[in-house]
């Protein structure tokens, strides 16, 4: 079993028991709820007559039903009022700070943390959400978790859970222009599959992953659970503490941060920590990774050709014939050139302000293609109003986009933002399922945030490399915070 890595550390750091069944009950630090996975875990608790433990450790926003254009209260559908209604009285009742679209700080779940300076590193940080291993980014250990879960947390401010095995991904060397976190992270996947991280956390180093801004990392993280690993994380360092320095948790409380700057130092892992398994990638070899398939494993470098199924691992050749089927694409042929009808800049993946920065330098002074719908939902309503403050709304909305609220959005179609037919869909977010995207025949094509500002100018999939001359660099701050 790994040693002295900072998943040991902090989990041993949180452990306040081993109970009789094996497992480890954790003291968790921050939780975060939203109104789709914890009405029914409130519910649970109210009919034992519980309270919430740690109404102080917990935060709430909105993000999966909210609309992205009118939010104008009661919301058009009655399903989303009725979830946001939920979660408005639970939050009251226990106390819970809930950051709804009047507080100007709401926003997508695993944006808002961060932001809030909340996200810190060494924390033990839950949701009831898959993509929670996006706060590892700061070094904290963060999971996904169920309703019964979220329950126990309500209930007592602590979780039960199983330790797991720690992989080491080293991404060593310097990324090339236009290469991202997103791109490597679809590397990684494609490489090790979508269950290849099961049993696993992963533990993100090397020089290009120290090379990243925390919206990199971010991306990173975000996607762990995509390819399997119950976690994902970055230890903390200088460019950790940047970003939190300037949150307004640690500007209204400075003493804090020198406080915990020395407990944030003695959680990375040791340079003679013990690894269950390290795998090593040249992050100077890629090149931008879009899917050509139905799960976030079927990608492929812009200028790689298709695989043929039979190229791939037995159990995995039936599953790529029914994607390259329903996507609509060939074995070697590449996916440059395929035709796009929406362009989607969003999600928890990818819809902070370095983003929407990438993507407004392609987008500059260009126009949307006459086929494509083209929307950009910021992450939440500090990016939105920074971006906006940059002058990027403008360069958006002259180009032809349409510039929305923030919310998860077309990431997951659960409000009106979704795919018509079988339209396809050049896409910033995390999963290419089918249906995901709210049309079961509608297809998603997963590419970092510039590559789809490229799809939305061209209207095809497209090697914005060839777009834009520029270099890399778009500011390593996120410029949303107080
Ligand atoms: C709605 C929620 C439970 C879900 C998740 O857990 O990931 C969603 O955020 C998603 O991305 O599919
Ligand atoms: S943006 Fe997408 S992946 Fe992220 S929380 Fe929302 S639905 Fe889930």
């Amino acid at each position: 079993m790994s040693e002295g890595t900072l998943y040991d550390t902090v989990w041993d750091a949180h452990r306040v028991t081993t109970l009789p069944n094996g497992q480890d009950q954790l003291f968790v630090g921050l939780h975060l709820i939203h109104e789709v996975t914890s009405p029914q875990a409130f519910s649970m608790l109210n009919e034992r007559g519980m309270e919430v433990a740690r109404p102080d450790l917990t935060l709430g926003t909105v993000d999966h039903i909210v609309p992205t254009d009118d939010r104008s209260r009661p919301y058009a559908d009655d399903a989303a009022e009725e979830m946001m209604q939920a979660l408005e009285a639970n939050a009251e009742d226990a106390g819970i700070d809930l950051l709804d679209p009047t507080t100007g700080n709401q926003g997508i779940v695993h944006v808002v943390g961060p932001e809030q300076g909340l996200t810190q590193p060494g924390k033990t940080i839950v949701c009831g959400d898959s993509h929670t291993a996006t706060h590892g980014a700061f070094g904290a250990l963060a999971f996904g978790i169920g309703t019964s879960q979220i329950r126990d947390v309500l209930a007592t401010g602590t979780i039960a859970m199983d330790k797991k095995a720690v992989r080491k991904v080293e991404v060593t060397g310097e990324l090339g222009v236009a290469v991202t976190a997103k791109d490597v992270i679809l590397e990684i996947i494609r490489r090790l599959g979508t269950d290849g991280g099961v049993g696993y956390v992963y533990e993100y180093a090397g020089e290009a992953i120290e090379a990243l801004d925390m919206a990199g990392r971010m991306s990173l993280c975000n996607m762990s659970i995509e390819g399997g690993a119950r976690a994902g994380y970055v230890n903390p360092d200088e460019t950790t503490y940047e970003w939190l320095k300037t949150t307004e948790y640690f500007t209204e409380n400075p003493d804090e941060f020198d406080r915990l700057r020395p407990y944030w130092e003695s959680i990375r892992s040791n340079a003679d920590a013990e690894y269950d398994d390290v795998i090593t990638i040249d992050g100077g070899e890629l090149e931008p990774v879009v899917t050509w398939g139905t799960t976030p494993e079927q990608g492929v470098g812009i200028t790689e050709p298709i695989p043929k199924p039979t190229a791939l691992q037995e159990d995995k050749q039936a599953r790529a014939r029914d994607a390259q089927t329903h996507i609509g694409v060939e074995p070697g042929e590449t996916m440059e050139g395929y035709a796009v009808d929406v362009a989607f800049l969003g999600s928890c993946t990818n819809a902070r302000l370095p983003d929407i920065r990438r993507a407004a330098r392609v987008v500059e002074g260009k126009h949307v293609h006459e086929d494509v719908r083209a929307l950009v939902v910021p992450g939440s309503q500090r990016v939105s109003a920074a971006a906006e403050a940059e002058g990027l709304r403008d360069v958006f909305v002259n180009a032809g986009f349409e510039w929305r609220e923030p919310g998860c959005s077309m990431c997951l179609a659960m409000n009106d933002d979704q795919l018509v037919g079988d339209e396809v869909c050049a896409s910033s977010s995390n999963r290419n399922f089918v249906g995901r995207q709210g049309s079961s025949s509608g297809r998603t094509v997963l590419m970092n945030p510039s590559m789809v500002a490229g799809a939305a100018i061209t209207g095809e999939v497209t090697d914005v490399r060839d777009l834009s001359t520029d270099d890399d660099t778009v500011g390593s701050q996120p410029g949303v915070s107080a």
